[in-house]
């Protein structure tokens, strides 16, 4: 592993006597909800790390390679430690004891240690064995693409919703990896814990514990689930935008701008782990616009999966509204990563829109031809421009307006006055242009979503529209 804040060492020497004191263990790993908050890890001491990308890279692809290194580093930099220095390591097939190949993990051992590092990262997804054993070759921590993004999450998500669904893929994560950090605890484990089934050893007992608190955070988020459904229906006579794209695109900064928001948007990975709905329209909300968690090239399933609350709010929009930094070298990859994962979403048939933002950044000779992004855009509507231009700001907004509003419909209709719940659902849901009381009921002219009149209308009947 490792969620970085500890080394080995210090885990194998925590207390085993007690069962608080396991408590205290998975506490330090979990994002426990309550008084002390999530854990989080780099707040403490940063850690010094050298960091390594690996892959397969031809001459040509050298400027990718470069790009996904400094990800990676910006990524370390976000879960709070200090970068000492980086690498690229050529391996055309990983080593399946060590991913790297132990004669190689020395050799980088060795420059990370002249280099005054504590802790390796390897953009790569590890097995729990392939870290263990980096670990002995090494003599360094080790931390894993996986477990350097969750660090990222963990230290974002602040509300209930998105720390427990960083927990769930964070305790999944560290589930098959406890045999690791309890080697030790496993010897000790015998003759010193007295609370126990025979035989159990402290990382059954750490296992247990984990599954036992899984078990508890899937029915929270079974709940939050329910809640959030039910949220989302009660807006669903709204049209909903959602701002989707890669990580650090400006999508807050765009909701900033069209929502006069004012939610936190830094340069930073991650930054945003909370979707966050606002009005998109002046006068209370027909059209709403939610901003989402960013997304980035092999964004490891289980964050996929355990944020399914969160981005169940993308597949229920009615438009996409796709955010692409233009400034970024790697733009049109990141554009293809968030092609792709719309698609593993559902979402990918959704009506969609494109900002290419940024453009402030980009000297006119460096900006892409208009035909360059039309093909991007895919034949969907699209603009190039800065999140600081409000003019800008403001016609994307227009069309954002325009094309998630529902359907609208017209019609003058008499309603009996027996037929309550129907005249509840003018006042509820339309506007009401007119209104005259006759003996034979109540004569509305009214102008509301398409189903909305059509209920209405069903209850009573139509003089016009
Ligand atoms: N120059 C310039 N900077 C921008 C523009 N839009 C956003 N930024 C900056 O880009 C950085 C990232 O912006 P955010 O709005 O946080 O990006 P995001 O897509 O919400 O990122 P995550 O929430 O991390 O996924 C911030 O420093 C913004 O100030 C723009 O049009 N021009
Ligand atoms: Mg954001």
């Amino acid at each position: 592993m490792k969620f970085h804040s500890d080394s080995i060492e210090e885990h194998n020497e925590a207390p085993l006597a007690d069962d608080g004191a396991l408590d205290q263990l998975i506490a330090r790993w979990t994002a426990k909800s309550g008084e002390s908050g999530p854990a989080k890890p780099g707040l403490g001491e940063p850690n010094h790390a050298w960091v390594v990308a690996v892959g397969d890279w031809e001459a040509y692809e050298e400027r990718s390679a470069e790009a996904q290194l400094a990800e990676l580093v910006a990524l370390v930099g976000a879960q709070g430690d200090a970068i000492v220095g980086y690498e690229l390591c050529r391996r055309a097939k990983p080593d399946p004891r060590t991913y790297l190949g132990s004669g190689t993990a020395a050799a980088i051992a060795e420059r990370a240690r002249a280099a005054g590092a504590d802790m390796l990262v390897i953009d790569a997804e590890l097995s729990p064995s392939q870290t263990r054993n980096l670990e002995d070759v090494t003599g360094f921590s080790v931390c894993d693409r996986e477990a350097v993004i969750l660090n990222v999450f963990l230290r974002h998500a602040k509300t209930r919703t998105a720390r427990i669904q960083v927990e769930i893929a964070q305790l999944e994560y560290l589930r098959p990896r406890i045999r690791g950090i309890g080697l030790d605890m496993d010897q000790q484990a015998g003759g010193l814990m007295t609370a126990r089934g025979p035989g159990e050893t402290a990382s059954e007992l750490l296992a247990r514990r984990i599954d036992g608190r899984l078990a508890e955070l899937r029915r929270q988020v079974a709940r939050l689930e329910r809640a959030g459904q039910r949220q989302r229906e009660g807006r669903a006579s709204c049209g909903r935008v959602a701002l989707v794209g890669y990580t650090n695109a400006g999508k807050t900064s765009l909701m900033n701008a069209l929502t006069q928001a004012e939610l936190s948007a830094r340069d930073m990975p991650f930054e945003t782990l909370d979707t966050t709905t606002r009005s998109l329209t002046r006068h209370g909300g027909d059209v709403i616009i939610s901003d989402t968690v960013g997304f980035i090239r092999r964004l490891p399933q289980r964050l996929l999966a355990s944020f399914e609350t969160t981005l169940a709010e993308i597949r229920e929009a009615s438009v996409v509204c796709v955010v692409v930094d233009l400034s970024d070298p790697e733009w049109d990859m990141h554009l293809d990563t968030t092609h792709a994962l719309l698609e593993r979403l559902g979402a990918g048939a959704l009506a969609r829109v494109y900002v290419f933002n940024k453009l402030d950044k980009l000297a006119p000779a460096e900006r892409p031809r208009p035909a360059v992004l039309e093909a991007c855009a895919q034949g969907h509507a699209h603009w190039a421009l800065s999140a600081h231009d409000e003019d800008a700001v403001a016609s994307v907004r227009a069309a954002l307006i325009d094309a998630a509003r529902p359907h609208h419909r017209r019609a003058r209709v008499r309603l009996p006055y027996a037929a309550s719940e129907a005249i509840s659902a003018v006042y509820a849901h339309c506007r009401l242009l007119s209104s005259e009381a006759i003996a034979e009921g109540l004569v509305v002219d009214i102008d509301g979503p398409a189903h909305h009149v059509a209920a209405i209308v069903a209850a009573g009947q139509v003089l016009e529209g």
